[in-house]
């Protein structure tokens, strides 16, 4: 769906500038407490400030220096900082504390310690920091795992490779652990087989939201976009992995960023693929919502007003392919025409009472508004098509079905005339549903005629205390055929089967 964003408040640009960074390999070492459990916290919280590219498998060491104490758990990482090589020093200071590190004697245990070995080429000498670290050529604990990650750097100090360095040393007190920081898992129970053996529609993730930049080059603004994510369950899978619902958002996420802006629906049918791949399943689904927000004008007055409306999309995707709807949702006024016209022959029973020709009763009742209950009506109408749909225009048509639009602020002059202009439209629930339908097929002639529309209204009613509902469905080609030719037909192709459609 396209989104001129020049009508739209709170407009940024993603500002992003090239930020000069440096390279940059910390050592990693702890014997105190849960190992493994501190190396992982300590390269969470480093992630924060450098982006790492690399990271050695995990070694258990003998202690160097102070014998007297438990063994350690050692690693290195690599990547690379915007950070000074002393921030970078006194963010991993803060982290040593964080992580519960108090002083104890030189070389003695500790939960985490954090060193850094190099930095860029950089050869410093100050009290504080020593760069390249000056007891890093005689400690195995750091030239195995960084001779892993990097055995043709060269040391600035020395001008050795690591490798040469490391293969200077000896290495017995250095035994490898484990590739990495996962504890080794027995089980998956999410592919054991099910108690019960029956296929599941939809299981997944609801509510989950990302700030996500719509739009395009030259105007894009940041979106809280919500979205829930389904797959179907085989009968012999005990479930879905969870967590590859979010992976798959954040893959297609950082894909999409990186070549367009991306237009909501398109998001939406990438990610109803990506669910099929890394999850393994037949079928996916995807519905996301965001909220958009339009600069308006109130009607008499002329104040400018933020009116916010909802765009929202969902998408279908099987091995064979995907479809996609993308849609919006409005909020307006609606006034019963049925308690109206029960107002207009009370009022001429009223009016002869009182004495008053009936030529005058007639234009009276021809030119004032007469009462009728009026609620707040909510319009959704979504269109499913491969073909770029205008937000605004969707928007227009739900507004202009509904007797008024309404407004976040309004002046009195602007309330008389939306209640005015209300009162002067009014409409069933039903009608609302219609007029979006014929306003459709109006204004997309040119779409297919295997396009879906779908329309829906649902009423606040004021004087129950129940909301009024109507939807309609069906192709371009079923609803030409109702709307232009007067065809009644008994089934309209509905949503579920216009998606389970894909070729
Ligand atoms: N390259 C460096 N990386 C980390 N700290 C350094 C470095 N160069 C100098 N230092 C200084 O060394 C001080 C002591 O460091 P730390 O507490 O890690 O000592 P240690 O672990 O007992 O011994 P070692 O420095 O031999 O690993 C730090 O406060 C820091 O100011
Ligand atoms: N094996 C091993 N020995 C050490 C270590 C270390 O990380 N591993 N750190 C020390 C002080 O930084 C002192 N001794």
């Amino acid at each position: 769906m396209s989104l001129d964003l020049t009508a739209s408040a709170g407009y940024s640009s993603n500002g992003k500038s090239p930020i000069k960074t440096h390279t940059v390999y910390l050592a990693l070492g702890s014997n105190v407490g849960d190992r493994r459990a501190n190396l992982a916290a300590a390269l969470q919280r480093l992630r924060e400030v450098v982006e790492i590219s690399r990271v050695s498998s995990v070694y258990e060491t003998e202690p160097v220096g102070y014998a007297e104490q438990p063994r350690f758990f050692n690693m290195v990482c690599a990547g690379r900082t915007a950070l000074s090589a002393e921030q970078l020093l006194a963010y991993a200071k803060t982290i040593e504390t964080a992580l519960g590190r108090r002083p104890t004697v030189r070389n003695g245990p500790r939960p985490i310690d954090i060193d850094i070995l190099l930095y860029d080429d950089l050869q410093m000498h100050e009290e504080h920091l020593t760069i390249p670290h000056p007891r890093m050529t005689e400690r195995a604990f750091v030239l195995v795992p960084l001779a892993e990650i990097a055995p043709e750097l060269i040391d600035p100090s020395s001008g050795r490779s690591i490798s040469e360095l490391r293969d200077a040393l000896p290495q017995d007190g250095v035994k490898k652990l484990a590739d990495n920081l996962r504890v080794p898992l027995e089980h998956d129970i999410q592919n054991s087989r099910p108690a019960v053996h029956v296929r599941l529609g939809r299981v997944g993730v609801a509510g989950l939201q990302k700030a996500i930049l719509l739009g395009s080059d030259e105007r894009a603004q940041w979106f809280q976009v919500v979205f829930d994510l389904y797959a179907d369950l085989d009968p012999v899978r005990a479930g879905v992995h969870m967590s590859r619902f979010s992976e798959a958002l954040e893959e297609v996420l950082d894909e999409i960023s990186l070549m367009v802006w991306p237009r909501v629906e398109v998001l939406a049918e990438q990610l109803a693929r990506r669910i099929i791949e890394r999850q393994q399943v037949l079928r996916a689904e995807v519905h996301l919502r965001t909220i958009y927000p339009l600069q308006k004008w109130t009607p008499i007055s002329g104040r400018p007003t933020q009116e916010v409306y909802g765009l929202l999309a969902q998408a279908v995707a099987t091995r064979k392919g995907a479809r996609r709807l993308v849609g919006v949702e409005v909020e307006g006024m609606v006034a019963c025409p049925c308690a109206q016209d029960m107002v207009h022959s009370l009022a001429r029973v009223r009016l002869r009472e009182e004495g008053l020709p009936d030529e005058a009763i007639e234009k009276m009742l021809e030119v004032t508004p007469l009462a009728t209950h009026n609620q707040r009506g909510r319009a959704l109408l979504m269109v499913g098509t491969q073909e770029l749909i205008d937000a605004h225009e969707l928007i227009s048509i739900a507004e202009n079905a509904m007797s008024s639009e309404n407004y976040a602020l309004l002046k009195r002059p602007d309330e008389l005339y939306v209640v005015n202009k209300a009162h002067t439209h009014p409409r069933f629930v039903e009608d609302v549903v219609r007029e979006m339908l014929r306003a459709v097929i109006e204004r997309y002639e040119h779409l297919p005629p295997d396009t879906f529309v779908w329309a829906s209204q649902r009423n606040e009613e004021t004087i129950h205390k129940y909301d009024v509902v109507a939807e309609g469905w069906g192709t371009l080609a079923e609803l030409r055929a109702e709307i232009r030719e007067q065809a009644s037909l008994e089934h309209h192709t509905t949503r579920e089967e216009w998606l389970k459609s894909i070729e």
